[in-house]
């Protein structure tokens, strides 16, 4: 059984407006039950901390009825301060070899099926694991005035997706590697690269957004109720 963090304390800058972008709600649920509720989905999932701003005031506290845990804690001024913070509100249960999932707050189309592969094949590898899917675009480098510089190989290059799998201990302990470093990691795997370790990647749909701008939050919708209508067939 395996407990996720789930950093839900960013201000959402990019997306802009004065409601942060966690909480916008979708089909009557702000993102981050979405979020939830698809971690939640598998059986595998035994409970949750969300970790929120200092000053959130928009938490309600949520269930999926099933009695699993979902407790909170705060978070810090970068997301790999708020996945340290959420590291160390796990409850003693979690062992320091165990594995534990980080999954944004602002990726709401995570697919049941991909959770399980992640979850599957993370732990059985030595270091961990996160989902990913392969770059599909032609990759250009811009210059200072607008125009392109050059276009950048693509083979081999993966998008990082969330969530990812890593033991508690290890990946704390790389978490304030970097920061003691004062290298903003971007995400829990880099932070596990600088320790020399090589994180599986598990591919993912490339439909498990993060909802960063307003048009993806229109994409969020429009894949919600695409889905909702499939399942009502
Ligand atoms: N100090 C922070 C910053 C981010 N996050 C969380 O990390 C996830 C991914 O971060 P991002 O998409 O960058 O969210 P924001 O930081 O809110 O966005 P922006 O950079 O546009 O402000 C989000 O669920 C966000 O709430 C967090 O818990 N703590
Ligand atoms: C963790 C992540 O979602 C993987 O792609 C991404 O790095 C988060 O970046 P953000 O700038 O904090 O949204």
């Amino acid at each position: 059984m395996t407990w996720a963090v789930v950093p839900a304390a960013g201000r959402g800058a990019r997306f802009g407006g004065d409601v942060p972008k966690q909480y916008l709600e979708v089909a009557g649920e702000p993102l981050v039950v979405h979020s939830l509720r698809a971690l939640f989905a598998h059986p595998g999932v035994k409970g949750a901390v969300v970790v929120l701003a200092p000053d959130d005031a928009r938490w309600r506290g949520w269930s999926d009825g099933s009695g699993r845990p979902v407790i909170t804690c705060t978070g810090g001024d970068t997301r790999a301060r708020s996945v340290l913070a959420g590291l160390a509100a796990l409850p003693d249960e979690v062992r320091a070899d165990g594995f534990v999932l980080v999954h944004d707050a602002a990726r709401p189309n995570l697919r049941k099926a991909d959770l399980a592969a992640l979850l599957e094949r993370g732990r059985e590898d030595p270091v961990g694991a996160i989902l990913a899917t392969p770059v599909r675009d032609t990759l250009k480098r811009a210059g200072d005035d607008g125009g392109i510089d050059g276009t950048e190989p693509r083979e081999r290059l993966w998008r990082a997706l969330t969530p990812q799998l890593f033991r508690r201990l290890q990946l704390g302990r790389a978490l304030e590697a970097a920061a003691a470093d004062a290298i903003e990691v971007t995400d829990e795997a880099m932070a596990m690269e600088r320790q020399g370790l090589r994180p599986l990647l598990v591919e993912g749909a490339a439909d498990n957004i993060k909802v960063t701008t307003p048009a993806d939050l229109a994409y969020f919708e429009f894949l919600l109720a695409r889905r909702t209508m499939e399942e009502g067939e």
